[in-house]
């Protein structure tokens, strides 16, 4: 469909679909109402087209409603959001959010400008959030909040599928069905093409070698999220240390007190930053990284939960203060929706990964920093945990080799990540234990999701 029809059909259509209560949810969040116009609309544009290819009469029982909502109650991470580009590749046409809350990413053959993007379009969907997040209107988190009307063909369910649920805005763009990009780290590369001879390899995401894009180079890879039906996907970092020993070298060599870290740190917590740091407004990176993982589990569990997004569009990344194995075992449990099998599924995946990790030479032969476990699962049972990023994978020097299970000391390069990974299935098994019911959810024949409240922190 020409993009001026799509346009059109959207502006005609409004926001015929919105229920009542959206509606006052959204007069109440002032000017994120517009950013829920948008949505709605852009959201709209996805519904079926008629046969004869004109715009689809917009349908309230068939157009899925998107809203944004500003939550109050405690800290968060900073919600981030820019540019969505247009990516053609041969037939396909595809778009990803860059954004570390909340994108679409589509193997589906039409044009994921329907859902989000119009590069033409003032609103750009998500972009009026990264411009609220800008002029310091940043609340402490934001919901999208996807209210769907079911039925959604498959294709247009894969449409919502994409999340970027940590790491760096601008890192990530679409790429053929069933892959994306991620912008290039020599790093990260060496790694890819170590790990596919490595027991870890069934592990990783798929890595098919480095493409140029409009002059940038990036590592093409599998997108794990493209076999789900509406994933629900969660972002764990492994380890007890998020930084490389060079950085802390570094930064006590030269020290570089940053601002945008110091803002950071003072919207979880203002009296996280010493008396200096406050009339210096900044903070060096490790002294951030160090406070981010007392604060978080990442001290005392070896592992911490960056970012959650459910099958009901609800986005999470508010867990800089989620610390205790109590906590943890809750937002887990809220994640899977108490359903132990889907969490025994994780747990068998999660051994699975472990005693390939103590065979492997990769592992033994690098230093794992900043790594995340990505869990994934879907309404079917489909359950999975993949190793992701390794952007900040160091390889050690010749002959010199990690125990992963040992404490960091300053010089050993221990990274924790073994313990961490134990850790991490203890908990499981502990929710596995406290769990109640084997339900399926989000089911495809649901009429409505509804979003989770926040826990406060
Ligand atoms: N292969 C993949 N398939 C699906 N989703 C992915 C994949 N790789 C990354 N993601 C999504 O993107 C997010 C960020 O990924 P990643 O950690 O690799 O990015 P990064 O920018 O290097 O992060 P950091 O800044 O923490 O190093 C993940 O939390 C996940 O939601
Ligand atoms: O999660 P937060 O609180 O947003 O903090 C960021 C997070 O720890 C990233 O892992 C880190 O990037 P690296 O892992 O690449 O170091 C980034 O550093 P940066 O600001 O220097 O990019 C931090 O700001």
């Amino acid at each position: 469909m020409p993009k001026e029809c799509r346009r059109k059909t959207s502006k005609d259509s409004g926001i015929s679909g919105i229920n009542e209560g959206s509606r006052l949810e959204r007069r109440a969040a002032g000017k994120s109402s517009q950013i829920c116009d948008d949505l709605i609309q852009k959201a709209a544009q996805i519904a079926p087209s008629s046969a004869t290819g004109a715009p689809a009469v917009m349908d309230a029982r068939r157009v899925p409603q998107v809203t944004i909502t500003p939550e109050g109650g405690g800290c968060s991470r900073e919600m981030q959001q820019e540019d969505w580009e247009d990516v053609v590749d041969g037939p396909l046409r595809r778009k990803l959010s860059n954004s570390s809350i909340s994108s679409t990413g589509s193997s589906a053959v039409e044009s994921e400008d329907d859902l989000l993007s119009d590069n033409e379009s003032k609103s750009k969907g998500i972009i009026t959030l990264e411009h609220l997040v800008d002029t310091g209107e940043s609340k402490p988190w934001w919901k999208l909040r996807t209210i769907v009307h079911w039925p959604f063909t498959a294709a247009q369910r894969r449409k919502l599928n994409w999340v970027q649920l940590a790491g760096h805005k601008g890192n990530f763009k679409a790429a053929d069905e069933g892959n994306i990009l991620k912008k290039f780290s020599e790093n990260e590369m060496q790694c890819f093409e170590k790990l596919r001879d490595d027991v870890l390899f069934p592990f990783v995401p798929g890595y098919h070698g480095v493409v140029e894009k409009d002059g940038e180079s990036f590592l093409h890879m599998t997108d794990l999220l493209a076999n789900f039906d509406l994933p629900n996907v969660m972002d764990c970092k492994m380890g007890v240390r998020t930084y490389l020993e060079e950085e802390l070298v570094r930064a006590r060599e030269r020290p570089k007190p940053r601002e945008d870290l110091y803002k950071k740190m003072v919207e979880v917590d203002s009296e996280g930053p010493t008396p200096e740091e406050h009339s210096q407004r900044g903070v060096t990176k490790p002294r951030y990284m160090q406070w981010r993982e007392t604060m978080s589990s990442t001290n005392t569990l070896g592992f911490r939960i960056e970012g959650i997004k459910k099958c009901d569009g609800t986005c999470r990344t508010d867990f800089k203060k989620t610390r205790s194995k109590q906590d943890v075992i809750q937002v887990f449990t809220d994640f899977v929706e108490g359903n132990v099998s889907i969490i025994k599924s994780y747990l068998s995946r999660l051994t699975e990964i472990q005693q390939a990790l103590k065979m492997s030479a990769f592992f033994k032969q690098h230093e794992v920093i900043g790594s995340s476990l990505l869990f994934i699962h879907d309404h079917t049972g489909n359950a999975q945990v993949w190793m992701i990023d390794f952007g900040k994978t160091t390889v050690l020097p010749d002959g010199q080799t990690l125990n992963h299970g040992i404490p960091w000391q300053e010089g050993n390069r221990e990274d924790g990540y073994l313990w961490g990974l134990d850790n991490l299935i203890h908990t499981l098994e502990s929710v596995s234990s406290e769990g109640a019911s084997d339900e399926t959810f989000c089911s495809v024949t649901k009429e409505n999701s509804q979003t989770t409240e926040p826990e406060g922190q």
